[in-house]
């Protein structure tokens, strides 16, 4: 058995495999522009974030019934468990899916049936973690945010996702504020394509408890020496840096330099179904290509518990099943 973790990055739209986007084609009668699962998965070669996400977006279309959206979730856990996940906070995306005129109560309903059993099915603990989408307008994300306060019992926190450059935190100041008012944690993407000012704008504007990626960080010593004081965690995600074109190969990625730094380092798969493996496949990936020991591993493990925001007698429980894991 995999090593117990937290994921902290996961984009349950980011999934989706083919097998299963043929699926729900097929039962929600849409023709996909794809002729079969081996073309759909032969494109996805990606040259920066933006061409992820079209495709990201193109394909969601086959979620349409909550039947849909609860079975993404649950081919989501029944994999996560494989790979050791104990406990997952999972982002989605509501206006990507609101925006073409699914309601929010089917995405939510659906989603949130499968997470309700998936400590007793999976044994994972699970929130949910809406996310805004930054290259839409601040009152859109303002007006998601009031459309979702039924709902905010099955919701931990909001996030910042979607196309970065050109969209800094700075927009999204108010709803922040707002959601903080509500009583939700807040996160957000920064740094990962777009500069280290963004990961600034985050902390000092938006509130955030954690930088989503954050790895531009590492441009600015500053920003560095505050990550390390105040042990904010960054969800760091190798697979899609390398697969996104952040970071040219994975022996290169800047991880090691960033728990060398002293920073709470997570470790996370994004959007496992488009980036080539899931967050266990991300830790072997460390191992084999950055040299990672075991220690270092059972260590990234452990910070997973930390970043998390599971209450303290259950994370304290999961680390100590951390340490008492043997190789
Ligand atoms: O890696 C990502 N970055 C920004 N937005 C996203 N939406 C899904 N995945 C991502
Ligand atoms: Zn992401």
């Amino acid at each position: 058995m995999a090593i117990p973790k937290a994921e902290l990055h996961i984009h349950i739209e980011g999934t989706l495999e083919p097998e299963l986007a043929f699926h729900l084609a097929d039962r929600n009668g849409i023709t996909l522009p794809h002729t079969d699962v081996q073309a759909l998965r032969e494109a996805y070669s990606f040259t920066d974030l933006q061409s992820f996400l079209n495709l990201y977006y193109e394909l969601m279309d086959v979620l349409r019934t909550e039947a849909d959206f609860h079975g993404l979730a649950e081919a989501y856990l029944t994999r996560a468990a494989d790979q050791g996940v104990r406990h997952a906070e999972i982002f989605f995306d509501p206006q990507a899916h609101t925006g073409r005129g699914i309601p929010l109560d089917t995405v939510i309903n659906g989603l949130a049936s499968a997470l309700d059993t998936s400590l007793e099915r999976h044994n994972i603990s699970t929130s949910l973690i809406l996310c805004f989408l930054r290259d839409r307008p601040a009152q859109e994300a303002m007006d998601t945010l009031m459309a979702a306060r039924p709902h905010l019992d099955r919701i931990s926190a909001v996030g910042l996702d979607s196309a970065e450059v050109g969209n800094p935190p700075a927009k999204f100041t108010d709803v922040f504020a707002a959601a903080g008012d509500l009583g939700l944690r807040r996160v957000a993407h920064a740094g990962e394509e777009g500069p280290a000012s963004y990961i600034w704008q985050a902390l000092n504007l938006l509130g955030v408890e954690r930088i989503d990626h954050g790895i531009r960080c590492l441009e600015d010593p500053e920003l560095v020496s505050h990550l390390a004081a105040t042990q904010i965690p960054l969800t760091v995600c190798p697979f899609s840096n390398v697969r996104l074109r952040a970071v040219n190969t994975l022996a290169e990625h800047p991880l090691p330099a960033l728990m060398e730094a002293g920073l709470l380092v997570t470790v996370n798969s994004d959007d496992p179904s488009y980036f080539g493996g899931y967050v266990h496949d991300n830790y072997l990936g460390l191992q084999e290509h950055l040299g990672l020991d075991t220690e270092q591993l059972r260590a990234l493990a452990r910070n997973s518990f930390t970043a998390s925001f599971l209450p303290a007698e259950r994370r304290q429980a999961l680390l100590a099943e951390v340490d008492a894991y043997t190789f």
